[in-house]
């Protein structure tokens, strides 16, 4: 189904973040998520399944690996994503599976051949949420002694997103005869070496993995900077982002799309999925109320004091004389880290002559949400958002069971009767259902092209195989 006109439905994430992410220091005392739900892999069946059984598009699995003591209770203990969503592949059957994993520790061909996997597994539904990690103390577990700065992020997430591209196209997609009477396995014709020599890989492939059936896993990215969002613009099919009010959601979907359009993407095949909160109550009043109790709960001054250095790469702000002026020389930290997340801090601390404390208390203090309020006023808002065109999907976090259950069963059922979300899936694959394109294989495209465009003056094997190669590397350098 097309991502546009009038059959544009939301696309739906769930983002399972266990006994609490960021900010949610104490969701794990709600006594129906288990405390150890980041690591109980029936957790998380449950939790996709009931995402399935209300049609969700697919379920998002966020990731780092650096914690300190003071990182969120999810952070401290969690699977890998992987090997988790390889476990959800087999549990269900029609939600797509988007896992995290940073470019910035991992190679190409280790990273082509996970996610080709999951695809294979889960018969393509498989998505790879590109990341390069913001947390810069990551280099210390991998053999540096300091993150990448944000131009090498950048230049390696680009490259290591085409280099793993190019290998999931090393087979075509008849290239296994597999023919008992012939003895035939493979047609050596439709296997493809990569050859890729670049600045940050050298790659020869090809990849020992087959294609799924979507052709190649959907690729998500999150980063917000100027670089991260040329590289949404330049990879992403999905962006996961934070949409805080309507008009910044608006502003950021009209620049991701312009930049995708301005590469020669079409922008309706790069969806906004921003991730956002729910509070749903009989009435808007009981709504809010929620969703302030919730906050005061799940948060905290002296736990969000000790994680406010994240972004700033674990520098710890509890030195500091809480009712003094914002210290105003630590954007120096941040420069590895989530520089553009610590950048907003900073500007909001200097434009209103903030102290530390008014700060903490600004970024922990209960916040009026965009989307709370009984069913009806939160799926009018909801609609409101995909309507203004400010994003094409939510992201939900899932964190209170409770919560979770009444946007399934109040909310959903009143967006499904306006036709803004699907009664059933449209296809078996992640890209059928989010309705983004199969990716042919750029070798098949190229001997098909090639063999259209000269059918009587190939002659010979080499002039073929001249014409092919010449078109491959084209697509190649073009994709
Ligand atoms: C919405 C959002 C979600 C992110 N999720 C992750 C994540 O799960 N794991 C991770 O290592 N980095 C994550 N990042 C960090 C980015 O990959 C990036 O390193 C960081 O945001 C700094 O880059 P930026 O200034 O371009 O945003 C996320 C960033 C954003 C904006």
């Amino acid at each position: 189904m097309s991502a546009s006109g009038a059959s544009r439905q939301i696309k739906l994430g769930a983002v399972l973040t266990g006994v609490g992410g960021p900010g949610h220091f104490n969701t794990w005392l709600d006594p129906q998520i288990p405390t150890n739900a980041s690591i109980d892999i029936n957790w998380y069946i449950e939790q996709a399944r009931i995402a399935e059984e209300a049609k969700f598009d697919l379920v998002f699995i966020v990731d780092s690996q650096f914690i300190t003591a003071n990182s969120p209770p999810h952070y401290l203990n969690r699977l890998e994503p992987l090997t988790l969503l390889s476990a959800l592949a087999v549990s269900t059957k029609n939600i797509g599976l988007v896992g995290t994993l940073t470019t910035s520790y991992n190679d190409p061909f280790f990273i082509a051949r996970r996610f080709g996997s999951l695809d294979v597994i889960s018969g393509g539904r498989a998505g790879w949420n590109v990341v390069t990690s913001g947390d810069a103390g990551t280099a210390g577990n991998f053999s540096l002694d300091e993150h990448y700065d944000y131009d090498t992020r950048y230049g390696r997430a680009l490259e290591n997103v085409r280099v793993a591209q190019g290998l999931w196209d090393s087979y075509e997609d008849d290239a296994f005869p597999a023919d008992r009477e012939t003895k035939v396995f493979l047609d050596p014709s439709k296997q493809h070496t990569l050859n890729h020599r670049g600045e940050y890989y050298h790659v020869e492939g090809p990849l020992n993995l087959s294609r799924s059936p979507q052709g190649q896993p959907v690729i998500f990215q999150a980063g917000d900077s100027e670089q991260g969002r040329d590289l949404g613009a330049e990879i992403g099919e999905g962006i996961f982002t934070h949409a805080p009010t309507i008009e910044i959601a608006q502003a950021f979907y009209a620049d991701i799309k312009s930049r995708a359009a301005a590469k020669g993407r079409n922008p309706d095949h790069v969806l906004i999925v921003p991730g956002v909160s729910v509070f749903v109550g009989d009435t808007d009043e009981e709504a809010r109320e929620i969703e302030r109790t919730t906050q005061l709960a799940d948060g905290g001054f002296e736990q969000s004091l000790a994680e406010f250095g994240r972004a700033f790469a674990w520098h710890d702000f509890r030195q500091y004389d809480l009712d003094a002026p914002f210290p105003d020389d630590v954007l120096k930290y941040a420069e590895r880290g989530f520089y553009t997340q610590a950048v907003k801090v900073v500007e909001l601390a200097a434009a209103q002559n903030l102290t530390l404390r008014q700060v903490i208390e600004i970024t922990s203090s209960p916040r009026r949400g965009p989307f709370v309020g009984s069913p009806e006023t939160v799926a009018n808002e909801l609609q409101r958002w995909f309507d203004g065109r400010a994003l094409d999907g939510f992201n939900i976090h899932v964190g209170h069971p409770d919560q979770f259950k009444r946007l399934i069963d109040e909310v959903l059922p009143i967006l499904r009767d306006r036709g803004l979300l699907r009664r059933e899936y449209e296809g078996t694959t992640l890209r059928e259902n989010l309705g983004l394109p199969f990716v042919e294989n750029r070798y098949t495209v190229a001997r098909n092209a090639a063999e259209s465009a000269q059918p009587q003056s190939a002659s010979t094997d080499e002039q073929k195989n001249d014409v092919r190669e010449d078109a491959a590397e084209a697509l190649v350098s073009s994709h």
